[in-house]
């Protein structure tokens, strides 16, 4: 039985918490002077500066290999499980994989395509944001290709096998421009892992999120676990591993997994709208933010790429051409009038 000391404390601690709670009949149920209004019609200097977000039909165009003529044409002759579009006159890319009677699964030549396609789309200076999706609307990838599964990873006929999706990860990672993953379907296994990467994540009403990994002996015990249990929290993560559920779209999005959940008929011009908000931003300001919000759960990798950014700045400056300059002209560099700010 509880002693009088140890009640005395109970009833001190129950008093606490019930004087921060606000009796019902005081919490307010409506906003009486506030006026609501949507981002899109406040009515601020910022806003009319800024106008809307144009909303126009895209128009997609096969993507032609950065370098190789005007950005457009058809070097998706030779992708086979991926279609690779740019969207004309504006600084969008779309990836698509393209093996919908497979729910998207992967197989490396997948991968590699992929790979190929994000190369080129990180190395266009016309292309500011990228989206990844899946073909059709049943899935968006449903993970490696069980088929093509070996011992030492998936593998297509007469190849050797590896984990080559974890390349894929880090790239989308690491990769200075947004990601976007456009989900309608299935987003599950090593597919789930992949929105997962992405910066953001727009989904359709139709949208089914999960790992099935311990299910088929199988599990991804880098990003696949970490950046889960950052975006959803350490149980939930737990959760969603060691109890192989699925959740819808409205589930992910209030569990922090994803953005946003549009109608599937709007999926497209909503990711769309997206991508031309933030191409109206500075794409220095993006690539920067992006390095750094990865910096801390990256580790050395991080700080590296947010060094990068600092030194490929740096390299813009006067200061940092006066040290190329001098060391060119076989003279000592004068950094004398640089200011040493406090
Ligand atoms: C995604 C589904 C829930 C969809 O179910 P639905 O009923 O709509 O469709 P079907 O099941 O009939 O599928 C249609 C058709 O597609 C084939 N298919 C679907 N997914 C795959 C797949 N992943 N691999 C191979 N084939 C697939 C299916 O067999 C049907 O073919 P038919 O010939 O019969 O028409 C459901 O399909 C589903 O649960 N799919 C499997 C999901 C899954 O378990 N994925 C693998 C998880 S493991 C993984 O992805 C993974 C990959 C890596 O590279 C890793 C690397 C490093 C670490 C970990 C990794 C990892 O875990």
């Amino acid at each position: 039985m509880a002693d009088s000391k140890e009640l005395g404390t109970a009833n001190r601690r129950i008093s606490v918490v019930t004087n921060h709670l606000i009796p019902t009949g005081l919490i307010p149920t409506r906003v009486d002077s506030v006026e609501l209004c949507s981002a899109s019609s406040m009515n601020d200097n910022y806003h009319k500066v800024h106008g809307e977000v144009p909303t126009h039909e895209v128009v997609w165009k096969k993507a032609k290999f950065f370098g190789d003529g005007e950005g457009y044409g058809d070097n998706n002759k030779e992708f086979v499980d991926i279609i690779y579009e740019k969207a004309v006159g504006e600084g969008i890319a779309k990836i698509t994989i393209n093996r919908p009677e497979r729910r998207n699964a992967f197989r490396p030549q997948t991968i590699k395509e992929l790979m190929r396609a994000f190369n080129d789309a990180r190395d266009d200076s016309s292309v500011g944001v990228i989206i990844l999706t899946g073909k059709g609307t049943k899935a968006f990838c449903s993970g490696g290709d069980q088929a093509l599964r070996t011992q030492d990873g998936y593998a297509d006929p007469n190849d050797v096998g590896r984990l080559n999706v974890l390349d894929l990860q880090v790239q989308i990672r690491r990769l200075p421009k947004p990601v976007i993953a456009m989900v309608a379907g299935y987003a599950v296994g090593g597919g789930h892992i992949l929105h997962m990467v992405c910066d953001l994540t727009i989904a359709a009403e139709n949208a089914i999120f999960g790992q099935t990994g311990p299910k088929v002996g199988s599990f991804d015990a880098g990003y696949g676990s970490s950046i889960m249990s950052r975006l959803v929290g350490p149980k939930k993560a737990r959760e969603m591993w060691f109890m192989t559920r699925f959740y819808s779209a409205f589930e992910a999005e209030k569990m922090g997994l994803i953005n946003t959940v549009v109608p599937l008929d709007d999926l497209e011009k909503e990711t769309v709208k997206w991508c031309r908000e933030i191409l109206r931003n500075s794409p220095t300001a993006i690539r920067v933010l992006k390095a750094a919000l990865n910096a801390v759960d990256d580790g050395h990798a991080g700080l590296q790429e947010l060094g990068g950014d600092a030194t490929l700045l740096f390299y813009g400056t006067e200061e940092g051409i006066e040290g190329r300059t001098a060391y060119m002209q076989r003279r000592p560099p004068d950094f004398s009038k640089f200011p040493r700010r406090p």
